[in-house]
């Protein structure tokens, strides 16, 4: 007996006519698909609407209700289009065909969406890169590298641009979601005036005033605390106030004052992160974050951050401060007046200020304790560094001194290293029309997006010895122990135009408060918690996001 085929099976008992009109219309959209990726309402409408609706018509005649026809219709045309494009994303003649990879990525970024709701992105990247090698397609259209010798062809000058990632957000780029080089280029400036050594030089004291604020709140808690070993606290949330009321005076002139009030009083800071886990699962489905913000209420909480930071840098404007925070080179105030930014792109720019300086150096900072708990020899030994450099009294406030602390900075650069603050990096795409480029050994057709995967890059044996072990004695300019050393391989704060803004920033603020709390404060571990775990529960929200870090605290005689 002969089998039926699909166009005798009920209810597609089609005539041959009719299917070839079903099949036409649907590699028709899938081609339209493929080549104009189209975003905007009224193609879409057309493509995904209007031409299934235009199909009821010769299905109807072959079904026994007229009511089945629409049902049937969209639900012909919408399999046969998933079909189609699951079939070529998976076949030979995909550009990226030749790069290994889980089915499940390479049919679609709903599953990497998926990774990244779970948190795991980094740990997951990384198992890819064990099974497959250096190079892995993680989406249709996207691969993850893991070879450091691409850092300089992608990141440095002349490589590629941001990707899609990016996209989807209302309003005016931030610096950090420019897509545009030359764009990012001029909005990048007042970042550059705002970080140069002299402007540094004028932020030393702000820094100071708030980790003496730290000191001041940790020992209020210890002076309280009736427990023998201290005060038990969970450094990720002090660390968390500490970075946030400091980056809120950088950017608005103050006003968070979580240390103070020992949380968010204002609610703004909490409204900000909320938005953050949403933001980077989307970000894998970037079309969809515009529908997700009108439908959702993460629309509302963007809209009232917004509004709240926006107020802050009206504020600030009003205080008419001669002082020079980052507010004072992003509004222009060291510029002639006709060359100033609107307030709202100051407010914006203020905004990222806050995330990009607070999450990534509160992560430093709370696992550079971690290591340093579980590390005792290592702790002993930046113990002695500090208590040598500042003698009992002195504020650690000269940083030439600090920035030539071999031990300190091998500390942080291992902490940087194997607990890089945006662990999966900074995705990068080449844009339809431009042809296939060729970067250091590799060839990346039109179309493809990538992203050098920073955590599993710095924990590569063929890179760093002993890549999973904390030993900052590696980062010796002398007398490092004998083994895989490659420095070209540590990119936390990623390479090129794009490289991180804030970079020197963050190891001035990281030096300085590592040392003022070591001289107060002996940190120990709290009995009961898991340091043995807690590694492996930082999540991937594509700034690190912590659990909380327990510590016991006592002061120092
Ligand atoms: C340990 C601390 C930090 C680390 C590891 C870090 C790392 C990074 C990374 C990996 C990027 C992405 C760069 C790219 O897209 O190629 C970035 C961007 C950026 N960071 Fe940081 N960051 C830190 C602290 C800070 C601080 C304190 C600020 C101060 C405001 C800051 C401001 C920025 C800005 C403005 C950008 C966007 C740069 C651009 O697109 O041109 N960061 N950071």
């Amino acid at each position: 007996m002969s089998q039926p085929t699909l166009t005798q099976i009920w209810p597609l008992r089609l005539a041959n006519a009719d299917f070839s009109l079903v099949d036409t219309s649907v590699l028709t959209s899938y081609l339209c698909f493929r080549h104009f990726e189209p975003q905007s309402t009224l193609p879409l409408l057309v493509l995904l609407v209007l031409i299934p609706a235009f199909l009821t018509i010769p299905i109807s005649y072959h079904v026994q209700s007229p009511y089945l026809a629409p049902p049937l219709a969209f639900l012909a045309y919408g399999c046969l289009l998933i079909l189609f494009i699951l079939a070529y994303r998976l076949s030979p003649f995909h550009p990226l065909a030749k790069y290994p990879g889980p089915v499940l990525d390479k049919t679609s970024k709903w599953w990497a969406a998926y990774i990244s709701a779970r948190g795991d992105p980094h740990r997951y990247y990384k198992s890819l890169h064990d099974r497959y090698g250096d190079v892995v397609r993680v989406g249709p259209n996207e691969l993850s590298i893991r070879d450091a010798s691409l850092i300089h062809p992608v990141l440095g000058p002349g490589g590629l641009p941001k990707g899609p990632r990016w996209d989807g957000r209302p309003g005016l780029p931030a610096l950090i979601e420019q897509r545009d080089p030359i764009q990012h280029m001029h909005q990048r400036k007042p970042w550059n005036r705002a970080f140069s050594s002299t402007a540094l030089k004028e932020y030393e004291s702000i820094v100071a005033k708030r980790i003496r604020q730290l000191v001041g709140c940790l020992e209020d808690r210890v002076h309280s605390s009736d427990q023998k070993e201290g005060a038990v606290l969970d450094m990720a949330q002090w660390m968390n106030y500490f970075t946030t009321d400091f980056m809120g005076d950088m950017a608005f002139g103050g006003g968070f004052e979580l240390m103070k009030a020992g949380g968010d009083r204002e609610g703004l800071w909490t409204l900000i992160e909320s938005g953050l886990h949403v933001i980077a699962v989307l970000g894998h489905v970037s079309y969809l974050l515009p529908a997700y913000l009108s439908m959702m209420r993460g629309g509302d909480t963007i809209q009232r951050s917004r509004g709240l930071c926006r107020e802050k840098a009206l504020d600030r404007l009003r205080m008419d401060a001669k002082r020079k925070d980052l507010f004072y080179y992003l509004s222009g105030e060291d510029m002639p007046e006709a060359e100033r930014p609107p307030i709202g792109n100051v407010a914006k720019d203020g905004t990222l200020a806050i995330i990009a300086g607070s999450d990534t150096t509160s992560s430093v900072l709370t696992a550079l304790v971690y290591y340093l708990l579980c590390n005792p020899a290592a702790y002993h030994r930046l113990q002695e560094e500090v208590d040598a450099a500042f003698p009992s009294g002195e504020e650690p406030l000269d940083v030439v001194k600090l920035s030539h602390m071999e031990w300190l900075n091998g500390c942080i650069n291992e902490t940087l290293r194997l607990h890089p603050p945006v662990p999966s990096g900074s995705q990068r795409s080449l844009g339809r029309g431009k042809g296939t480029k060729v970067l250091g050994n590799l060839i990346i057709p039109e179309q493809t997006q990538l992203f050098l995967h920073t955590y599993s890059i710095q924990r590569d044996p063929r890179n760093f010895h002993n890549p999973e072990v904390f030993l900052p004695e590696r980062w010796f300019s002398t007398d490092a122990p004998v083994g895989e050393h490659n420095t070209d391989a540590f990119f936390p704060f990623s390479y090129g135009p794009t490289i991180c803004a804030g970079k020197n920033l963050a190891l001035m603020e990281m030096r300085m408060l590592i040392c003022w709390v070591l001289r107060r404060f002996r940190f120990s571990k709290t009995l009961g918690f898991s340091y043995e775990t807690w590694d492996v529960t930082t999540e991937d929200w594509f700034v690190l996001h912590q659990h909380p870090m327990l510590a016991s605290i006592s002061r120092r005689e």
